[in-house]
Order: structure tokens, then C-alpha cells, then sequence
């Protein structure tokens, strides 16, 4: 099969500080200031044509992280992900500004993503449409609820047809007929051998969705495989960490920083 996406030992490195003075030092003298925290550490996996991957992990885990640099949205501090040749990408979440209008928006979105103004004419009674946004659409984004945000996001996206699709999130909010309707268009995707990469806490949402499951944990691949290998012990490991104390999640999360397996959750 025909590879999509190569991610090769992705590192994302961020500096927390402890309060601003410490951020402003930070800015005279870089190195002597703030502690580095990798909220991604050595993440490598491949994605076929056709693949819907999702991405699973506790909060925190670094799913977001990996799909904005995935969607070139934040850049990464090591490593590399190949794009398999002219690839258009777009990330549901990914821009929307809330000051301008939907319809704004939707130029916009469309014009950076390099449409003429013929197609984008073409393109918006399509995508209006098929978020059901109707008069609202002429309000500005901020008025939104995370709902219609999440529509908007999704019928632009699914609309503009890219060949990599990333839905972030954008499933859980909006109803159950929208949701519904966008499995519907995904599966279209699919069909047509486009690659899908999905950020959901739905277990069940992914079980019916994907093929394969990434399980990031605190930065790290936990497991990458098919969705019914993964799945069961990535619920297993949840039944477990439901039942564990503050004081015990905090303690797996330092060990899992650092790269330590647990054998209690694994
Ligand atoms: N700009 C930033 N500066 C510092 N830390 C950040 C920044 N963005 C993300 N992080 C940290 O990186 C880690 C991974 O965050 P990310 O949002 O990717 O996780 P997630 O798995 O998507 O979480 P959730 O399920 O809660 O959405 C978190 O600890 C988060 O606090």
C-alpha cells in the first residue's frame, strides 16, 4: 500500500516557566531559565492511503500537539513528517477567527488554501449548506456555540475535498444528526482512499471509525496497531486509571514522562 504520511521520531519540546518574571529572563538568557517538557517524545508511525487512524490517550497525552504539527499548524522541534507528494492537508479546528463572519470565514479559509474566486463562488453555497448554519451565517464566528463552530470547521473542510483529512474533536460537540451526516461524508473519504486522522475521547466513535489506533501516553506511542488490538487494552488501561488516586495518576505520570513503564497499567 501506498504510504500517506511518515512521521519519523517527532519531538516537541515546550518551556514551562514558573510565572512571567521567569519567562521574561527567559528572553536575555535562554538557557538559564524555565524547565524543558516534551509534549512529544520520540513519536514515529506511517499512514496508508485509505487509512482512518485514531489517535487516543488520557489528557495531556500530546493527540493535539502531534496532529497540528502533523497539519503544519505548530512546528516540531525534532524529527520529521513526510507528506506523500502534492498532499493537501486540512485540520477541522484549525483557524476559524471570530471576529469575521461564517461566510468570511469561509473565503478566507478557502483563498489560503489557494482557491481562485470562481471556485470559492463555487464552493460556498455547497459548504453553507451542509453545515446548516443558515441565517447565522452571516454572524460573526465569536457568537457561536462550540456546536456551530464545530459545523462550520467541518463543512469547510470536508467540502474543499483534501487528500489528508484531520478531524480534531470536531465530532464530539454538534448533534447526533450531524454527526451522523459527517460519518456518512468520512466514509466517502475512505472510499475514495483518502487518509483520515481522528482526535476523539469516543471510544465508541473510534471503534466504529478506525482501522488502526495511535495510543499516545504523556508524549510517548503507547501502541500503534489495528483498532481491535488496541482498543481493549487501551480500555483496560482506562478502567484502571479510573480507580487510581490523585497521588498515584501523578506518580504515573512522572514515570511515563520519563519514559518508565508501569507494568500496574500496561
Ligand atoms: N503552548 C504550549 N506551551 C506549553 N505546553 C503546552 C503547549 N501546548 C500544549 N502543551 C502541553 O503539551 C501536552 C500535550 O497537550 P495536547 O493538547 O497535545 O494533549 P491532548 O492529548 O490533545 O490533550 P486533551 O485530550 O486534553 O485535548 C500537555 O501537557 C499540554 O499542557
Amino acid at each position: 500500500m501506498e504510504k500517506s504520511i511518515i512521521v519519523k521520531h517527532i519531538m516537541k519540546k515546550y518551556k514551562l516557566y514558573n510565572g512571567s518574571k521567569e519567562r521574561l529572563l527567559d528572553l536575555i538568557s535562554p538557557k538559564s531559565y524555565g524547565e524543558d517538557f516534551y509534549a512529544l517524545n520520540d513519536v514515529s508511525f506511517e499512514a496508508e492511503k485509505g487509512d482512518v487512524i485514531g489517535f487516543i490517550g488520557i489528557n495531556g497525552s500530546g493527540k493535539s500537539t502531534l496532529s497540528n504539527i502533523i497539519a503544519g499548524i505548530v512546528p516540531e522541534t525534532g524529527g520529521d513528517v513526510v507528506v506523500n507528494g502534492e498532499t493537501s492537508i486540512i485540520a477541522v479546528s484549525a483557524g476559524l477567527k471570530g471576529d469575521l463572519t461564517g461566510r468570511d470565514n469561509i473565503e478566507l479559509k478557502c483563498l489560503m488554501l489557494g482557491f481562485s474566486k470562481e471556485e470559492i463562488k463555487e464552493l460556498e453555497p455547497k459548504i453553507i449548506e451542509f453545515s446548516e448554519l443558515d441565517k447565522f451565517i452571516d454572524q460573526p464566528v465569536k457568537s457561536y456555540s462550540s456546536g456551530m463552530k464545530s459545523r462550520l470547521g467541518f463543512a469547510i473542510s470536508v467540502n474543499i475535498d483534501p487528500d489528508i483529512l484531520i478531524i480534531d474533536e470536531a465530532l464530539s460537540v454538534g448533534d447526533k444528526a450531524f454527526s451522523e451526516k459527517s460519518l456518512e461524508k468520512m466514509k466517502e473519504f475512505k472510499q475514495k482512499g483518502k487518509t483520515m486522522i481522528f482526535v476523539s475521547h469516543s471510544i465508541g466513535q473510534m471503534k466504529k471509525f478506525c482501522d488502526k489506533i495511535l495510543w499516545l501516553e504523556y508524549g510517548r506511542v503507547k501502541a500503534f496497531g489495528q483498532v481491535e488490538e488496541v482498543m481493549p487494552k487501551y480500555e483496560a488501561f482506562l478502567k484502571n486509571y479510573k480507580k487510581m488516586s490523585k497521588k498515584a495518576r501523578e506518580e504515573y505520570k512522572e514515570a511515563s514522562l520519563k519514559g518508565q513503564q508501569k507494568p500496574l497499567l500496561t
